[in-house]
């Protein structure tokens, strides 16, 4: 990695037990003023791709954004991704529940909210959506308010969740921490100790279902002095030291 950064405070490496859960926005990127304009240092997804072998598959992207998007921004052969809070897994699996999703009547409404403020943005995936308000920082309330309105409909299926700059319009019943749980129930990570590293108060469901599974949580303003560039040096050592010894650890070993 092109980072050069001491590694005094950080938490320790990743051991060939190990199985990761990586958020995205915030964790592995920068945040940036619009979803579209994060920025992707391009010896990211090979660092991705070693640890995940070295790993034995047990890496996956714990993620709010949707399934392409993220395919798009990490073109990794072979990486788990639970997009949209853990609502779509990829691979999927056979235990994958029905979601819902926004009415056309939500979307269209968002896409309203964005039009009538200037720097807003209407994010639609699958099975939910977000109103985000960075760049218009006056259409915050608005931006609430209409999330409230819309799960307020269907109260049973959806709920609203903040997060960076927006207010997120999701299914009720994902969340990270059950993609960890159904991850962690697949071969390449049986066995193995969940470490889950987010930002995000949605990172905290995953973070505690680390800790169920006897493993451990790190968040990125704590543990990585805010910054991303300092947890990507960290990953890039991991992979560095799982290739130069310790290696692969056979998937459902204990
Ligand atoms: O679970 P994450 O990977 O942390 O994704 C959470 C949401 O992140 C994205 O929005 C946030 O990041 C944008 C890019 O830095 C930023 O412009 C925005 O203000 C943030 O809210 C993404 O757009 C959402 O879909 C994710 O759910």
């Amino acid at each position: 990695m092109a980072d050069v950064i001491p590694e005094a405070g950080l938490p320790p490496l990743p051991g060939p037990e190990s199985a990761l859960f990586l958020d995205f926005d915030g964790t592995l990127v920068e945040i940036a003023a619009r979803p579209d304009l994060v920025v992707v240092p391009p010896d990211l997804p090979s660092v991705l791709q070693r640890l995940s072998v070295a790993l034995g598959g047990a890496l996956a992207i714990v993620t709010g954004r949707g399934l392409e998007v993220v395919r798009g921004f990490l073109p990794v052969p072979g990486l788990v991704v639970a997009t949209e809070h853990g609502a779509v897994l990829d691979p999927s699996d056979a235990a994958s529940p029905p979601l819902p999703s926004p009415p056309a009547a939500w979307r269209e409404a968002a896409d309203r909210f964005a039009a009538a403020h200037p720097g807003a943005l209407a994010e639609h995936k699958r099975h939910g959506l977000v109103l985000h308000y960075r760049l218009a920082p006056e259409a915050g309330e608005a931006a609430h308010a209409l999330a409230e309105a819309m799960a307020a409909e269907l109260p049973e299926d959806f709920r609203v969740v903040p997060a960076h700059a927006a207010y997120e319009v999701r299914p009720r019943f994902a969340d990270k921490g059950k993609a960890v749980h159904r991850l962690m129930a697949r071969a390449a990570f049986a066995g193995r100790k969940p470490i889950f590293v987010g930002d995000d108060v949605t990172d905290e469901d995953g973070i505690t279902a680390a800790y169920a599974m006897d493993g451990i949580g790190y968040r990125i303003p704590e543990d990585f002095s805010g910054q991303p560039a300092r947890f990507r040096a960290w990953l890039a050592r991991a992979a560095d030291a799982l290739e130069a010894g310790q290696g692969p650890r056979p998937a459902g070993g204990g």
